[in-house]
């Protein structure tokens, strides 16, 4: 019996949702300000299919909002994004594409954002319920393959106040896995969680992007979690990203002044 996986069987071809460059997304001269600040100016940006991207920088540079721009959560001002090889954002408008392809991104916080009065199965299953009206069996079957991509199928029925820092963020990626994206956002995913316990996260990405294909972003300030998930190092400084490199070349033989100053001051 030829094995099924659920959760990516309705997903795209992973080798033929890429643009012409083999990025699955891509950020084009993307600016944003706030309050007449700009925060992003004119910001380059590309995740492969299988592939995780990590943005380093410091704080207050704009890495969180680049991945906020690119997940929908903050309108960019300017710039255009293309995700799985067409153009979402065209000069800082949505195009109608984005409708059919918004549903490929998900993206997880520090703060889990899971719901404590629910069980882990209610928690991955409210979204998917509520917009894509699929029938509770298929549901389920979802979640328990969701989980298991996480290796927290044992805790299905657990209440999240049960779970650990590290079993609630695993339940977070399997909760963002629901939905299918292709892209994978993850902001500071990693800062709550002792060494130990985000490697065990880690192990989780590394699977996802290997396995499935999935493109993945992470912003964190924990290098030594950067220097083991990245496939590149994206050092953001002052709104745009200044170099672009193995994580090798970023951690031992940075290019640029900022990055090299940056190095140094968070060498581990
Ligand atoms: N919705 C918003 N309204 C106003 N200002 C904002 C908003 N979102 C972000 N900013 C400001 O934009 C700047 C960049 O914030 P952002 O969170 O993107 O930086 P960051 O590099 O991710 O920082 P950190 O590493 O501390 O998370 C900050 O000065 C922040 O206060």
């Amino acid at each position: 019996m030829t094995e099924t996986n659920p959760i990516l069987d309705k997903a795209p071809d992973t080798d033929s949702d890429a643009g012409p460059d083999g990025a699955f997304l891509r950020t084009r001269g993307v600016s944003k300000s706030f309050h007449g600040r700009p925060v992003l100016k004119e910001a380059d940006f590309r995740i492969g299919s299988g592939e995780i991207a990590v943005l380093i920088g410091k704080s207050g540079s704009g890495k969180s909002t680049l991945l906020r721009v690119i997940a929908g959560l903050e309108e960019p001002d300017a710039g255009d994004i293309d995700l799985a090889g067409e153009t979402v954002v065209h000069d800082g408008e949505y195009q109608d594409a984005w409708k059919d392809l918004r549903g490929q991104i998900g993206m997880i916080f520090q703060s889990y954002t899971l719901w404590p009065h629910m069980n882990v199965l209610d928690n991955l299953t409210i979204a998917p319920r509520l917009t894509l009206g699929e029938s509770k069996g298929e549901l389920l079957e979802r979640a328990e393959q969701a989980l298991t991509e996480v290796g927290m199928a044992r805790h299905l029925r657990s209440r999240c106040t049960q779970l650990s820092g590290g079993e609630r963020q695993r339940v977070a990626i399997a909760r963002a896995l629901m939905m299918r994206p292709r892209l994978l956002l993850c902001d500071e995913i990693t800062s709550a969680l002792d060494p130990p316990v985000a490697a065990e996260v880690l192990g989780v990405l590394t699977k996802l992007k290997e396995e499935e294909g999935i493109a993945c972003g992470i912003v964190t300030h924990d290098m030594a979690f950067a220097s083991k998930a990245a496939d590149r190092i994206c050092f953001f400084e002052d709104g745009l990203i200044k170099e672009d490199v193995p994580p090798e070349q970023a951690f031992n033989d940075p290019q640029t002044p900022g990055l090299r100053a940056f190095i140094d001051a968070v060498r581990f």
